[in-house]
């Protein structure tokens, strides 16, 4: 069984964060770790309230982990604060296995998950480290420092952000105007790139679904896939996710995870060169 772990905060209304993580992992068959940051109250309405965990608490979890497991691929996500971050880093500088991050910064509902003085910590000390970044627009805004307003800024931005160490990143698409499709952009150290596309569903049930595609990054490295391969399998499973609601709680609902396996005939993702 492989073993992946989840770095990040807990939604009490389970539609995010480590909740959504854990059920990610569960319905791609890999063995979920975590370690939690932040306690948020939480619901599909917005965050209520924000407990963080110590830095040295959110060490001594990875360490337990560490010490008894094989991780063979890890996510963070809402890291909240910069001595979260440094602390993260610093352990992650003495393994070996591939890291997603997923840079969490403000919830739906405008709570912010990130501490602003913490983006200094994100950028110099977690973006090295980084197998793969997957901002929202307004994370790959505040990273880059490029306001994107057309196709070539996205560009602009993630070449910006490639220049801090990240080997690849993904340019999520779901804030962008296109009524239609569903476009992210995969930019690599290399200089190659492609997109992939998928009908943009319309819905308000949208509630978790960047933590849900990086937890499928994660779980698709941890069992073994290619980069290229892990990005793409994860987009089929966030489409299907997002298509199949399970119209739940009062505001933006969560997605369904359940939808992986039940729906494997309704997702339709054309990935070309861009
Ligand atoms: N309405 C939608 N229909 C289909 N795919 C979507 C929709 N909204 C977001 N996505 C996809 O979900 C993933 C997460 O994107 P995004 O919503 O931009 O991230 P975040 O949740 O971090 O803000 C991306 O693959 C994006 O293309
Ligand atoms: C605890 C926690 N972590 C992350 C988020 C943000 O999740 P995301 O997938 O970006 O989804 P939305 O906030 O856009 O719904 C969160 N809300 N809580």
């Amino acid at each position: 069984m492989d073993v992946v772990m989840t770095i990040a905060g807990s939604d009490s209304g389970g539609g995010a964060g480590i909740q959504a993580d854990l059920k990610t992992f569960q319905e791609l068959k890999a063995f979920g770790t975590s370690v939690i940051t932040a306690l948020t109250a939480q619901n599909t309405m917005g965050v209520d309230g924000i407990f963080p965990t110590t830095p040295d608490f959110v060490a001594q979890q990875m360490n337990s982990v560490f010490q008894d497991f094989d991780v063979k691929a890890l996510k963070t996500g809402m890291l909240f604060s910069a001595e979260i971050i440094e602390t993260v880093a610093a352990i992650l500088k003495e393994q070996d296995f591939q890291i997603v991050i997923d840079p969490v910064m403000i919830a739906k509902g405008g709570a912010s998950l990130l501490q602003q003085e913490a983006v200094v910590a994100l950028n110099t000390k977690l973006l090295p480290l980084a197998t793969v970044l997957t901002p929202n627009i307004p994370e790959a805004e505040v990273i880059s420092g490029v306001a994107i307003r057309k196709e070539e800024d996205i560009e602009i931005a993630a070449k910006i952000i490639l220049e801090k160490g990240v080997q690849c990143v993904v340019m999520k698409g779901g804030h962008l105007e296109d009524l239609q499709q569903a476009t992210d952009t995969v930019f690599f150290s290399d200089g190659t790139s492609f997109k992939m596309q998928s009908k943009r569903i319309q819905t308000k049930h949208t509630h978790g679904t960047g933590c849900t595609f990086s937890a499928a990054i994660t779980a698709f490295l941890g069992k073994g896939y290619s980069l290229q391969e892990a990005i793409i399998a994860a987009k089929h499973f966030v489409q299907r996710a997002i298509a199949h609601p399970l119209n739940l709680g009062h505001g933006h609902g969560p997605t369904n995870h359940f939808a992986y396996q039940e729906h494997k005939e309704t997702d339709e993702v054309l990935v070309y060169e861009s």
